[in-house]
């Protein structure tokens, strides 16, 4: 029973336990609580103006959902307007809400793949971020648009900018998943993931998202990022507490974002280790860097901190290094540059982009089909890299277990000539990423001596795995269509032949070298140096062994004609070339090594 006044609004009830605790208890309490305005006809207003405006914004009709999880923390109730943070929240509840119920992405199906372990392999966030080699971190967002600047640039492509990112020393790639107000999505984070698959000292990967449910994280995770962001404004605190531990029982220590003292307390409660500052207030948009300078000194000095959104420049980046901001997180600056790596070495105050471009590399030769120890200890003699051996059964230039013994001792006992050390692109400690075929391609030089390769095509891997063991081959090469995962299953460096239109060989993470030559191997035909082109120029950071018909005075012209792609060409293979009436020539093969040496001098 209740009493009603005619006009005005009630403003205090005393709720009975024997009315509240019926079943009707939670709908006396809600609409008392939704009572607004001083007058019923005020309420009545004001109820109509709340209602349009929520589905207008597309928080949907529930208002449970947003009381039971978090609209924004600062409103100091529920009459205000819904932020843009709660509006995007509550698009993405009912997004991410279809999205379960659809088979195959179903919680359950995600949780049986996770358990089935082929979530991509990760690294640790904040050590990622500890990691790097200036004094301030870098994490490079990839975010085509944003509520408040609309189109950044809607067009790039998500794991070619990662790559660029990575290369110019970001320690973190963020990417932005939301597709509506962002334009992004989880397949961008699966991309950028494989973006940097084997890539030397990667990036970590951090899915930036309004993330409220354990859902997203473990989604997440199976796309390949190594942390997540999760809010403080928008996730009450319990809510916060499961989502962080969560994603730590997962392996990633979550991205904490704060914008005031109140949420940083909470962070800092809760023991997050990376605590990220917004410098935007996400309810009017206003940037003031000075967010991060303001509350960095409520965190102990172990927390890192990274100062997010407004940053456009140097000159930002360089008031946060002198203040010990461990991080800045870039997104809008760095997708309108027009180079986006030279300006994310600007901003870290390096130079490291031109001296990659510089760096040149001594080409690297093998001899193949060596049938005697003596050929291979003058080519070893000579400066050869590698010395081949064919084990192919049928194959001409096949040799016997007891000659392959023989030449292997050959191998090992002759010292190399005239090799110059290699440049190292990191040094140890150093955490700088650097392209996985330039860090592979170094497998193949020793200093001391030649290296062993044997040569097989189509065999078993029991059986090429045996022979590792038993010539000890320092280097397997597969010259036929065995998978490419066979590379990941051989004890040594794997060197694959490729043909001009194959495919996967600029893949990254199985073979150490990819070689372009002919099908059968060995059988003198040259490849099409326009087509050698097209491939190289298709991927600047691949790396190839080239072969097919060089000899010792075409060597130098073949290479010279590639133009800009020779410096691609990491090493030349010969076996027919040094041939003389179907032997292999002492000084044929002198002169192959010699001529290829000087086309990039030793
Ligand atoms: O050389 C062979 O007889 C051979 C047999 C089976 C598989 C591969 C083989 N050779 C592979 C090589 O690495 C050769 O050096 C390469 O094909 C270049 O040969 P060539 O055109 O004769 O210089």
């Amino acid at each position: 029973m209740g009493v009603r006044h005619k006009e005005l609004v009630v403003e205090g009830v005393q709720f009975h336990p024997e009315s509240i605790l019926t079943a009707e208890g939670r709908a006396m309490f809600k609409n008392f609580l939704t009572m607004q305005g001083g007058t019923w006809k005020e309420n009545k207003n004001l109820q109509a103006e709340r209602a349009t405006c929520v589905n207008v914004n597309g928080i949907g009709k529930d208002s449970k959902i947003l009381v039971a999880n978090g609209a924004s923390k600062t409103a100091s109730n529920e009459q205000k307007k819904p932020s843009i943070l709660d509006e995007i929240f509550a698009h993405r509840r009912t997004a991410v809400e279809a999205q379960k119920q659809i088979p195959s992405q179903r919680l359950s199906d995600l949780q049986a793949s996770y358990n089935l372990n082929i979530a991509p392999p990760q690294i640790s966030f904040p050590e990622r971020l500890r990691k790097s080699r200036y004094s301030l971190s870098l994490m490079a967002e990839i975010k085509r648009a944003s509520p408040s600047k609309g189109n950044i640039a809607p067009h790039i492509c998500a794991a070619e900018q990662a790559r660029k990112y990575a290369l110019a020393g970001a320690s973190v790639i963020s990417v932005l998943t939301e597709p509506k107000w962002f334009k992004g999505s989880v397949e961008d984070l699966r991309a950028v993931r494989q973006s940097l698959d084997g890539m030397p000292n990667r990036p970590a990967v951090l899915r930036k998202e309004f993330v409220f449910d354990e859902y997203q994280i473990l989604e997440g995770r199976l796309a390949g990022c190594d942390s997540v962001l999760l809010i403080v404004k928008m996730l009450d605190e319990a809510t916060l507490k499961r989502l962080y531990f969560f994603s730590k029982s997962l392996g990633m220590e979550p991205l904490v974002e704060v914008n005031t003292a109140d949420e940083i307390e909470i962070a800092v409660q809760l023991g997050a280790q990376v605590i990220g500052v917004n410098n935007r207030d996400l309810t009017t948009f206003k940037v003031d860097l000075e967010t991060t300078s303001r509350l960095m000194h409520k965190v102990s000095k172990e927390t890192l901190v990274c100062a997010l959104s407004g940053i456009a420049g140097a000159n930002d980046v360089k008031s946060y290094q002198s203040q010990g901001v461990g991080a800045v997180l870039v997104g809008e600056a760095l997708m309108r540059a027009e180079r986006p790596d030279e300006f994310a070495n600007r901003l870290l105050g390096s130079s490291q982009l031109t001296e990659h471009v510089h760096e040149r590399q001594n080409i690297l030769v093998k001899i193949c089909g060596t049938r005697t120890p003596e050929a291979a200890k003058v080519a070893a003699e000579a400066g050869a890299d590698m010395i081949g051996i064919i084990l192919v059964e049928g194959r001409k230039r096949c040799v016997s277990t007891e000659t392959a013994l023989a030449i292997a001792e050959a191998v090992r006992t002759t010292s190399k000539s005239g090799t110059k050390r290699s440049p190292v692109l990191n040094s140890e400690g150093s955490v700088k990423s650097s392209q996985y075929f330039e860090h592979t391609s170094k497998f193949f030089c020793r200093e001391d001596r030649a290296l062993l390769v044997g040569v097989f095509q189509n065999q078993p891997l029991s059986y090429i795995i045996g022979q590792v063991k038993l010539l000890n081959l320092d280097v397997v090469q597969l010259h036929g269509s065995e998978p490419i995962e066979w590379a990941t299953l051989i004890p040594v460096p794997v060197i694959r032949r490729f043909g001009l239109d194959d495919e996967g060989i600029g893949r990254r993470g199985y073979h150490a070298l990819p070689l372009l030559d002919s099908a059968s191997g060995g059988t003198g035909q040259r490849l099409d140096a326009s087509a050698i082109k097209s491939v190289l120029r298709l991927d600047e950071g691949l790396r190839v062994a080239l072969a097919g018909g060089l000899d010792p005075d075409n060597v130098k012209g073949v290479l010279t004609n590639l133009s800009k792609c020779f410096s691609q060409v990491v090493a030349v293979d010969v076996s027919s070339g040094v041939e003389e009436n179907g032997s292999q020539s002492l000084e044929r093969i002198q002169e192959f090594v010699k001529a290829a040496k000087d086309t990039r001098g030793r």
